[in-house]
């Protein structure tokens, strides 16, 4: 199977407003996908399409199952652990980790703790912002599936920290896994994209190759993005 992700005119509206719609996202297997888009424009909302947590309309298939109740079984998002009480420890999360999804890697997870400096026996009360996004990442990448969603995973992670992770994404993806990550930090995980898809005015406004911005256009992706907003650059 070449695509791992296949959505065609998927719409989602909440209390009357469309938040997406005429959504048409097909994405190859082996990719590093960067979601780029505004605060509201509705990156997390995609991804909670895809993982079957949103309903919305229109056909979503997840390496090649349109059933939405098995799309969580084929991709791992960083969930944000709202469903834990302050109380429990990292390490009983694993553990739900560990039952519910019989991908989860435990040696790749003791892998990415020693990586990632995660202390597994504090509270998830007791853990900085920062610390808590590491858990959330590491808990996302230890299992073995198809396609990762990583929602803004960086967010309130240190520079250091950032630019480790990013280096050695390419370490923890399985290779014919596909990637997909939101981030705001453009310039830093543009080094690793293979494409970039921008959600704007309620839909897909642009989904390119890397290397086709660089060539076509013969700017960075950064700058790609941001002439999109400035009305510079046309796209198809
Ligand atoms: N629980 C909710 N109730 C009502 N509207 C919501 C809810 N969650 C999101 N929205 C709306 O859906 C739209 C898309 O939000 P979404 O969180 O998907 O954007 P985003 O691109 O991920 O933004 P950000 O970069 O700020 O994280 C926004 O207009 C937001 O106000």
């Amino acid at each position: 199977m070449t695509n791992v992700l296949a959505m065609e005119q998927v719409s989602y509206k909440r209390n009357l407003k469309t938040i997406l719609q005429g959504v048409d996202l097909t994405l190859a297997t082996g990719k590093i996908v960067g979601l780029l888009g505004e605060n509201g424009a509705g990156k997390t909302t995609l991804m909670r399409l895809i993982t079957g947590s949103a309903k919305g309309q229109g056909s979503i298939a997840v390496c090649g199952d349109t059933a939405m109740v098995q799309h969580k079984r084929h991709v791992s998002f960083t969930e944000q652990l709202r469903g834990f009480s302050a109380n429990t420890k990292v390490e009983r999360v694993v553990n739900f980790y560990r039952t519910v999804y019989p991908d989860f890697d435990g040696q790749r997870f003791e892998e990415l703790v020693t990586f990632l400096q995660i202390d597994t026996t504090l509270k998830l009360s007791a853990l900085s912002k920062g610390m808590k996004e590491k858990v959330i990442i590491a808990l996302t990448l230890a299992r073995q599936t198809q396609l990762y969603l990583l929602d803004e995973p960086f967010s309130g992670i240190d520079s250091i920290s950032r630019k480790k992770i990013i280096s050695s994404i390419l370490k923890w993806k399985p290779t014919d896994a596909t990637m997909v990550i939101s981030d705001h930090y453009v310039s830093e995980i543009a080094p690793i994209l293979d494409e970039v898809v921008i959600v704007k005015d309620q839909t897909i406004y642009a989904h390119k190759l890397s290397d086709e911005i660089r060539e076509d256009y013969g700017i960075g992706i950064e700058a790609y993005y941001e002439s999109l907003y400035e009305g510079g650059v046309s796209h198809d």
